[in-house]
């Protein structure tokens, strides 16, 4: 069973707040950054990501972010308009802030990481003031993700947004998304997450994720039913902990576990699989499907990602989700 229910009178789906930058992938891939020479241009950022994946699977989208008053910001804020989100809550910085930057090293299919640039990013500027009431008043589901956390005055907003989410009954989802280069330290990690969390009622992360979160609250056997009961004394319906290829598990307010199978992939880089997954399990999760099926569906919808070059661009539409998980069961697909 599906235990959220979402306002049917709220006009809009999903709407997503936090960070938006430039992800530059490297073309030659296999190989480590010091030898890559070329890379191309996407919108990346985790809840950016999961936004186009929403609006991809046709759920009505808007963000709330903040962007570079440059050419970057103007590409980001473009390509979510292209996607048809609604960025009337994107509002623009006017402190010389700069647009965030990833650089992805793909060495391997497995092994990829993310050299960041990041110092004065115009999506931690974002304050409070410039949180809309009336787009999550709008909206029955919002999305925040662990990075706007780490830093005023987008730490500020990220409550201010929970704030009004629970005043007008919008859902809340989080997805941990902990990137380490913009925190300070992990206790300052751990006392955030755990502060936002106590707050929202779908909780998406990686082991590793929870792990940091549980810094102050020990969890020696890093038992994934532990972690979630925590979870269930304070708001939350649902919590899911990943686990890369060997899937994830989702547990439930009624002690239940819930397990999907995942698919083969021919895997090019393993980022962007969490933002997919989370773009298609709360896709099934709006649509009343069970747990299982949303999950099923998320971890398709992943394996797609990480076959493709990008993130952002390579988000799938729901045929192309249903498409994927039909080869797959007629074998025309298989692992790498
Ligand atoms: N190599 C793989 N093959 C098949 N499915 C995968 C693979 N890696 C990840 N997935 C799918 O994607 C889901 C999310 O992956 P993962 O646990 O790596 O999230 P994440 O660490 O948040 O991702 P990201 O790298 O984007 O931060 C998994 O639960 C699984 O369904
Ligand atoms: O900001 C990052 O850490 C990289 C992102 O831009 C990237 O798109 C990503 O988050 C994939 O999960």
């Amino acid at each position: 069973m599906n235990p959220i229910l979402f306002s049917a009178e709220k006009p809009l789906d999903f709407v997503a707040i936090g960070r938006l930058c430039i992800d530059l992938n490297a073309n030659e891939i296999n190989r480590p950054m010091e030898e890559t020479m070329t890379f191309t241009k996407y919108v990346g950022g985790s809840p950016a990501n999961i936004a186009i994946g929403m609006s991809r699977l046709g759920r009505k989208t808007a963000f709330i972010g903040k962007i570079a008053d440059d050419q970057m910001g103007r590409f980001i804020s473009g390509y979510l308009e292209r996607n048809g989100i609604d960025t009337a809550s994107v509002v623009t910085d006017h402190t010389g802030a700069v647009t965030g930057l990833a650089f992805t090293e793909i060495k391997s299919p497995t092994d990829c990481s993310i050299l960041m640039y990041r110092d004065n990013a115009a999506d931690l500027k974002l304050t409070a003031g410039e949180v809309s009431e009336d787009v999550i008043d709008k909206a029955k589901l919002l999305l925040i993700s662990g990075t706007a956390l780490a830093a005023s005055p987008s730490r500020e907003a990220v409550f201010q947004a929970l704030a009004y989410a629970r005043k007008h009954g919008a859902v809340i989802a989080f997805d941990l998304d902990y990137r380490p280069y913009t925190w300070k330290s992990k206790e300052e990690t751990a006392v955030y997450y755990n502060l936002a969390a106590e707050k929202c009622d779908i909780i998406l992360g990686t082991r590793e994720e929870f792990d940091l979160m549980e810094a102050f609250d020990p969890n020696p056997g890093h038992d994934d039913r532990v972690t979630a009961s925590k979870w269930f004394d304070y708001s939350a319906r649902i919590v899911i902990i990943k686990h890369g290829k060997e899937g994830s598990i989702a547990y439930t307010r009624d002690g239940a576990s819930h397990r999907a199978r995942s698919f083969p992939a021919k895997v090019v880089k393993t980022f962007g699989a969490g933002d997919s997954y989370a773009a298609g399990f709360l896709h099934g999760v709006m649509e009343g499907w069970t747990i299982e099926r949303s999950m099923e569906f998320g971890s398709a919808a992943a394996c797609i990602v990480i076959s493709s070059h990008s993130c952002s661009d390579a988000m799938p539409t729901a045929d192309q989700v249903i498409r994927y998980m039909e080869d797959c069961n007629s074998g025309k697909i298989t692992a790498t």
